[in-house]
């Protein structure tokens, strides 16, 4: 077993910094199980311990004893099925930076994705062409784009590249600038506020990917002057498998025609014109009828950051990586993939290792949870909500055995 150097963090020092940490509380709240150190939440967030009990109510007495009447039952107590997107919507915004009538949830990203680049592109200068993504976006971004374009005749062009070239690309013919904030593989964070001010310098209209960013730092996007933007509920906001979504329409954009026009977006849903007649805000954007059940585990979970500073969350993210990029710093076989300046990272790191599918397998064999990411990287996602620094350097030790297992 290769020895920790003493330059290392000593697990003494990290257990000092978990006794001083701010944010050490929230783990109560989550219900993970014993000897499992997960580092995957940047995938599937862990089980708030509350929404067992949410479900449990939702399922028993709104659906099994109020039936029907809940849609619209209690709705002077703001308890009703019919607003549950809108106050869920509420407590996305705060961590976004958006204000509550700006954020839309239901459906998937990849759904949000599509009723957002239909949105962007109306509102895009007419006679621009282009939509510039970064190549190595994830697959279900692209896939939209293509699916849309494809819809619209293939009017527009699809321009996959590099994000250290994005700004090179900028030209007079990009309609909306597509991006995702934090690279789903390297961890790479880009500079939301800075590349939002230069696609608008340049004309364009700005649709961000958050779904590695919501819930594991501050977002400010309105700060930032962002268009649009979308992102998960079961990553880092902790959602449950398969959580609504997110989509935040910055308010000067309320008017942009709406894809997907469903009767759950109409102004009055109960009045069934026929036509369609849009909500106010973002309420326009969703489509259909709400998932309750997904929902209230969605707005259950997002109770736990309530009262957690955003600030904290980021410093603490930040300390995780670098600890754990400290303990596996110099270990052969693992080449760091995630930029090692702060303001670069999001609250992931990745290495590439030439087994990374077995040193993975290993690796959650022994109870450290990450991904595996083709072709070669080894993905750790790091909650500062849940996780502690005694468990970075659990995690790192197992690292440093299994790379030295392969080896062997
Ligand atoms: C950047 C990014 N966008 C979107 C998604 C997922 O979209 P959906 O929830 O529609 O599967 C993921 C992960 O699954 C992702 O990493
Ligand atoms: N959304 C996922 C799913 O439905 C099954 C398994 C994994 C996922 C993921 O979240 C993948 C993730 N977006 C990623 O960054 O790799």
């Amino acid at each position: 077993m290769t020895q920790i150097t003493p330059q290392r963090p000593a697990l003494d020092a990290l257990q000092a910094l978990d006794a001083r940490d701010p944010l050490a509380h929230k783990r109560a709240e989550f219900l993970l199980p014993p000897g499992v150190i997960y580092l995957d939440g940047n995938s599937l967030g862990a089980l708030p311990a509350a929404v067992p009990a949410r479900l449990d109510h939702v399922t028993r007495q709104e659906w099994g004893d109020a039936l029907i009447r809940s849609w619209t039952a209690n709705n002077e107590g703001g308890r009703d099925w019919m607003a549950l997107p809108d106050r869920v919507a509420a407590k996305v915004a705060r961590l976004i930076g958006a204000r509550p009538h700006e954020v839309a949830v239901g459906d998937s990203t990849s759904v949000n994705l599509f009723k957002a680049l239909s949105a962007a592109l109306a509102v895009a200068d007419a006679g621009r062409r282009v939509i510039l993504t970064d190549a190595d976006n994830f697959p279900t971004d692209l896939y939209v784009a293509q699916g849309l374009n494809a819809l619209l005749g293939g009017r527009y062009e699809l321009r996959p590249v590099p994000a250290a070239d994005l700004s090179a690309h900028l030209g007079p013919e990009v309609a909306v600038v597509m991006l995702t904030q934090v690279d789903y593989r390297t961890g790479e964070r880009l500079d939301l506020a800075a590349v939002t001010a230069q696609a608008h310098a340049a004309g364009a209209v700005t649709l961000w990917d958050l779904a590695h960013s919501a819930g594991a730092f501050e977002v400010d996007l309105n700060g930032a002057g962002a268009d649009f933007a979308v992102g998960c509920g079961y990553k880092y906001l902790n959602g449950g498998p398969g959580a609504p979504a997110f989509l935040f329409v910055a308010e000067r954009h309320h008017a942009a025609p709406v894809a997907l026009s469903g009767w759950m977006g109409h102004a009055d849903p109960f009045e069934m014109a026929r036509d369609y007649a849009p909500a106010a805000g973002a309420r326009r954007f969703v489509v259909g009828t709400p998932m309750v059940l997904s929902l209230s585990a969605l707005d259950t979970a997002l109770d736990v950051f309530a009262d957690v500073d955003l600030g904290a969350l980021r410093a603490k993210s930040l300390s995780l990586t670098e600890t754990f990029m400290a303990l596996l710093d110099g270990i052969p076989d693992l080449t760091l993939v995630t930029p090692s300046d702060p303001s670069r990272r999001g609250s992931q790191v990745s290495y590439r290792h030439p087994q990374a599918r077995e040193a993975m397998r290993r690796l959650v064999e022994r109870g450290v949870i990450g991904d595996f990411r083709t072709p070669d990287i080894l993905r750790f996602g790091f909650t500062p909500l849940y996780l502690s620094h005694a468990e970075v350097y659990h995690a790192a030790q197992a690292v440093q055995d299994v790379v030295q297992e392969l080896r062997a």
